[in-house]
């Protein structure tokens, strides 16, 4: 912002936009687009946006919900040929796209009446939002009252937090960024990207032997769920580690032997994971990985037994059981994922994963990865169970904490996406693919 000019920075913006949105109406030339204009800078892209869509030959028409508007996007608009109306009933009907304009990162949480009629009239009509949906907060991604419900957000410079955290992602639709040549600090939230997994993956040394590359130890599965454990078992062993070493009731440890040969009994690990399917025996498999002093990763019902602090360890609760261990109610967990996501990880001294659509991983300094990879697909029994394993073996491997929930909250995603190709899959093949996707990823290296 020091070193430019404001209106280079809107007309690269407003450049992006536009290209955005005949993109998605594959041309110009007689398509009608409806601009909903707020009284800030956003509405100043939407109209300057609208001047350069005018002049490929799109009939454009801008509601102004303000008695503001930008006043040199609103000349470029009316130059070009757009027209502006004050009154949802002047406007002509059905657009092909609707441009939400209304308030961007200077606005507030919510929708003015005005606004929300204008979007229920146009329901149906996809809806291209400038830089966030409007109504969304876009420093938290919580959503308090009415907001925009996007197709695709065009967003500018860098992603926001609303872009990346729920509830907010979610009324973002696609996602495409525009650079615009900004300078930007470390951000507080992040997005591991393919390069970045690439560089944390942990690779064996040229004389690397399997105990140099690390031993994950499974605590999981009991009689009423002896899946669970061959789940763990399933995501520690995918290769990342040099070992895998299971301990259980021998009925559980002979049926994981049986489908894992390569897994061995108890001894020496570097991490735990404790939790899967213990259903009763969770708080004692809980005390006998603790009592290693090693990383542990604390899933399921082991959860329900975690206090103190955990440094150097990974919890890895969905929104219900992070509810249970900090005695909120699940929605409330759900409205505001990020502030809870950070609390845990404060008040535990550890890293929290706390999974959902937008998983999130938060470091007990604050500093939080959003997992963007992933498809609703893996909502299935057991893919849990599969995350734990593989968060387990990548601490194993050496990985800090944050890096190993991070990097596998990604992979676990990807893989499932790449599983999936969508359609269905189920706990089992989500394992069977997590190799796979490290190889495409590996092989993309360079
Ligand atoms: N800062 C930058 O580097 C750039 C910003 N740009 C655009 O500028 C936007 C930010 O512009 P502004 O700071 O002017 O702020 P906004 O345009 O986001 O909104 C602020 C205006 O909306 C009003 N308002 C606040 N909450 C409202 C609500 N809930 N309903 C209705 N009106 C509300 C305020 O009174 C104020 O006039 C960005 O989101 C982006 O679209 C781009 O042009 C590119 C460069
Ligand atoms: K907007």
């Amino acid at each position: 912002m020091a070193r430019l000019h404001d209106g280079a920075l809107m007309e690269r913006a407003a450049a992006g936009l536009a290209a955005a949105v005949l993109d998605l109406l594959g041309g110009g030339y007689g398509r009608r687009v409806l601009l909903l204009v707020g009284s800030g800078d956003n509405g100043g892209d939407g109209l300057l946006a609208g001047s350069m869509l005018a002049r490929r030959g799109v009939r454009v028409e801008a509601l102004l919900l303000s008695d503001h508007a930008h006043a040199a996007g609103l000349a470029a608009l009316r130059a070009a040929g757009g027209l502006t109306v004050r009154e949802v009933r002047d406007l002509h009907p059905r657009p092909d796209v609707v441009i939400d304009a209304i308030v961007g990162i200077g606005g507030r949480p919510g929708l003015r009446p005005a606004a929300v009629e204008a979007l229920e009239s146009f329901a149906g009509v996809p809806v291209v939002a400038v830089d966030v949906p409007s109504g969304v907060d876009v420093d938290t991604g919580e959503v308090d009252g009415p907001h925009v419900t996007a197709d695709l957000t065009v967003t500018f410079g860098t992603h926001k937090v609303a872009h990346l955290v729920d509830p907010a992602a979610s009324a973002c639709g696609a996602l495409h960024a525009v650079d615009i040549g900004l300078d930007l600090p470390e951000p507080a939230v992040e997005a591991l990207q393919p390069a970045d997994v690439r560089r944390l993956l942990p690779q064996p040394a040229l004389h690397a032997h399997k105990y140099t590359r690390g031993v994950v130890g499974v605590r999981a599965g009991s009689s009423t769920y002896p899946g669970a454990a061959l789940l763990a078992v399933a995501g520690a062993n995918t290769g990342l580690a040099g070992m895998v070493r299971y301990v259980g009731s021998e009925a559980v440890a002979s049926r994981v032997r049986e489908a894992h040969p390569e897994v061995v009994g108890e001894g020496r690990v570097q991490a735990w994971v404790v939790g899967p399917g213990g259903g009763n025996d969770a708080a004692a498999m809980l005390d006998a990985a603790r009592a290693d002093g090693v990383p542990l990763v604390v899933d399921a019902d082991a959860l329900a037994h975690v206090d103190g602090t955990l440094p150097g360890c990974v919890l890895t609760p969905h929104a219900g059981e992070l509810a249970g261990i900090l005695g909120l109610a699940r929605e409330e967990v759900e409205a505001r994922p990020l502030a809870h996501v950070r609390g845990a990880a404060d008040r535990f001294d550890c890293v929290v994963l706390l999974k959902g659509h937008r998983t999130l991983v938060a470091a007990p300094d604050g500093l939080v990865r959003a997992t963007s990879t992933g498809t609703p697909w893996l909502a299935t029994a057991g893919a849990g169970d599969v995350l734990a394993g593989l968060v387990g073996s990548l601490l194993a491997a050496g990985l800090p904490a944050f890096d190993a929930a991070s990097l596998g909250a990604w992979v676990h995603g990807a893989a499932g996406t790449r599983a999936s190709r969508g359609g269905p899959l189920t706990a089992t093949t989500l394992a069977g693919s997590i190799p796979l996707l490290m190889r495409d990823l590996l092989a993309r290296q360079g």
